[in-house]
């Protein structure tokens, strides 16, 4: 994972992501290639837990305290950029911490703002209400929402999966 533009020439067209588990980084990679923009992942200065159940406990304390976490870096130029087409995850039925610290700490005058945003099944929530708060100057587009798997479940079905293997 890496926070570095993509080489290749500059694009006017940005896609910028966050991604757990790779779901919603699929999008991101494949909207980056089909458009040849430049592509950022968006990371927390400070990595979630691996495990998913403390990576929900901390996403619900930061959603309910309202705490946009630092990032570990802002995008270069992004004021060159006319259009951002910005990915994540539903958390908590909202967009996640990180990227209300996004929005928050990146100018969105004269943008346009095209989100594609991945759930497990609940729907995208308060996420688009967050979008236009926090990029208030921005031309925000409707969204592509895609159902897409989800970690609980995929570690449930193994769980219950290696509990009838015997051990050897
Ligand atoms: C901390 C956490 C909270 C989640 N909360 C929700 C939720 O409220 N509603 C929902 O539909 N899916 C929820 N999910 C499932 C993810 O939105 C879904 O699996 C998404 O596609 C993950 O994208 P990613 O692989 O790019 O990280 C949650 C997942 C995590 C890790």
């Amino acid at each position: 994972a890496t926070s570095a533009i993509a080489p290749g020439p500059r694009s006017d067209i940005l896609v910028a992501y966050f991604s757990r588990t790779g779901n919603t980084r699929v999008i991101a990679r494949q909207v980056q290639r089909a458009l040849g923009t430049d592509l950022f992942e968006i990371e927390p200065s400070k990595p979630y837990p691996e495990d998913y159940e403390e990576t929900v406990e901390q996403a619900q304390r930061e959603r309910d305290a309202g705490i946009e976490p630092s990032l570990k870096a802002a995008v270069p130029d992004f004021a060159t950029y006319r259009t951002v087409f910005l990915g994540f995850p539903i958390w908590g039925t909202t967009a996640p911490p990180v990227i209300r610290s996004f929005l928050s700490s990146h100018d969105w005058a004269g943008k346009t703002l095209r989100p594609f945003i991945t759930h497990g099944g609940y729907g995208l929530g308060s996420s688009i209400s967050v979008l236009a708060s926090h990029a208030p100057r921005s031309e925000l587009i409707e969204p592509l929402a895609m159902e897409a798997d989800q970690e609980r479940r995929t570690l449930a079905e193994v769980t219950a999966w290696i509990g009838g293997i015997e051990r050897p």
